[in-house]
């Protein structure tokens, strides 16, 4: 058997299903790598499998647009982001993989009285809950960006902005990379182009799944497939407050380098980035309509440029290179599920909507505590299914940002 630092040095293994696992994780995207990998390293739970159907990383966690921050307004949202933020902060070290975690900030904008209120507001909220946050004036936002319009002639003046320093960008696939060696270096099994089709449920309680690879057995289940989780919990018989909407990016043509931190609008909808590589990273709002094809309607994609020329004229003239979507699990209040379900073993981790990507290390932190005790973690715990029985619901809209 290799040791413990050889397993680490390889990828991962591609192992045959065993018949039975302690625990059961469906999605091999970051939330669901991560969630094995803590289960493993924090709790020594370490019989766990990944059911991934495509390839791992091949979901939403390697199609964002790797904007990573903690400036949620309700006490609830930021103690999750900022836990995920702090996690984020000793990421590479801790899984031993790069992650290119660049605090280079993000600027939320601000374009009217109101808009500034509401920043005004959520900076003060933050500062209040410990996270690093402070309002700018358009002078300040010149500074930090000079290629952006900041000037009175523009149709959306900029009035300020929200800032946080810590906040910033990361790369995508190498959180799942670098999950997924880890946990299968603890012995986690992750199993992909293996499908979950149903569950295996006996008298309320779950006793493993079924898969196109044959079935496997545990009393511990979580359901970790973003977009498709709708779907998923309709096969336990669950009904899930949710709705798949497609979202899209796009990166243009490499450029010498012109914008080192994140643009968010609300306002004129749209942001920016530009990757280590020099690609403008550029995203917008999700298409209207529920869809699982991973691909969205060109009247977003030009709402997006007219948005991103709208703050950045310059960019008029600037060539897309790549334009794709992914599917978002969008909850009524832009908050995600961490849930216990009716049915005993089986657990809920969805509805990141399109903003799950900076959620990943503590998502699956909490997560992974939730399924190894059985009681939900604090952080995790308002964000239960139920609130939407008992209506103390998370509203997240403004601090959501861009794109819901
Ligand atoms: C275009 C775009 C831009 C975004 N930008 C940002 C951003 O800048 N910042 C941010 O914080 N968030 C962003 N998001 C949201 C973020 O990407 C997601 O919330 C997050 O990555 C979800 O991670 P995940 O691991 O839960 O899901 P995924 O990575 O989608 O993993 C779920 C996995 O489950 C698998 N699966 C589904 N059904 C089954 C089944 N039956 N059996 C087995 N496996 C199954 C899927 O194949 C998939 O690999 C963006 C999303 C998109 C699409
Ligand atoms: C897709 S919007 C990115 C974010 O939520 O910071």
């Amino acid at each position: 058997a290799l040791s413990h630092h050889e397993n680490w040095q390889r990828q991962w293994r591609n192992p045959t299903p065993k018949k039975a696992y302690d625990v059961i994780i469906i999605g091999g995207g970051g939330h669901g790598l991560g969630t094995a990998y803590y289960l493993a390293k924090e709790f020594g739970i370490r019989n766990v499998a990944v059911i991934e159907k495509g390839w791992l990383g091949g979901g939403n966690t390697a199609r964002n647009t790797t904007i990573v921050r903690s400036n949620y307004l309700w006490d609830e949202a930021a103690a999750l982001y900022e836990h995920s933020l702090k996690l984020w902060e000793g990421l590479s070290q801790d899984i031993n993989y790069n992650v290119m975690f660049s605090q280079r900030g993000v600027l939320n904008v601000g374009h009217t009285l109101q808009d500034m209120r509401d920043i005004q507001r959520r900076v003060n909220a933050n500062r209040l809950n410990g996270v690093d946050s402070e309002v700018l004036d358009a002078k300040g936002v010149q500074e930090l960006v000079p290629a952006m319009d900041c000037s009175q002639n523009a149709r959306y003046p900029v009035m300020g902005a929200s800032w946080q320093p810590r906040a910033g960008v990361a790369r995508h696939d190498a959180v799942a990379w670098g999950f997924a060696r880890a946990a299968d270096a603890y012995g986690v099994d992750i199993l992909q182009q293996t499908e979950v089709t149903g569950f295996k449920i006996r008298d309320g309680q779950i006793h493993g799944v079924h898969t196109n690879r044959g079935d496997i057995e545990a009393k511990t289940v979580g359901c970790v497939t973003a977009g498709n989780s709708g779907v998923m919990a309709k096969m336990a018989g669950l009904k899930m407050p949710m709705e798949s909407h497609p979202l899209q990016a796009l990166v243009s043509e490499p450029l010498k380098p012109v914008l080192d931190t994140v643009v968010m609008s609300n306002h004129v909808h749209g942001y920016i980035s530009q990757s280590d590589k020099g690609d403008l990273v550029i995203g917008a709002g999700i298409d209207g309509y529920n869809g699982y094809g991973q691909r969205g309607s060109y009247p977003t994609v030009e709402h997006t440029l007219q948005a991103i020329v709208e703050m950045f004229p310059s960019f008029s003239r600037v060539r897309m290179n790549r334009q794709w979507g992914g599917i978002v699990d969008t909850c009524p209040d832009a908050c995600p599920i961490l849930s216990k379900t009716k049915v005993k073993g089986l657990y809920f981790n969805c509805g990141w909507g399109t903003g799950g990507f900076k959620a990943t290390p503590g998502s699956a932190h909490v997560f992974a505590s939730s399924l190894a005790k059985g009681e939900m973690h604090p952080i995790a715990a308002p964000f239960s299914i139920d609130r939407f029985n008992t209506g103390a619901l998370i509203d997240e809209h403004g601090a959501a940002g861009v794109a819901h």
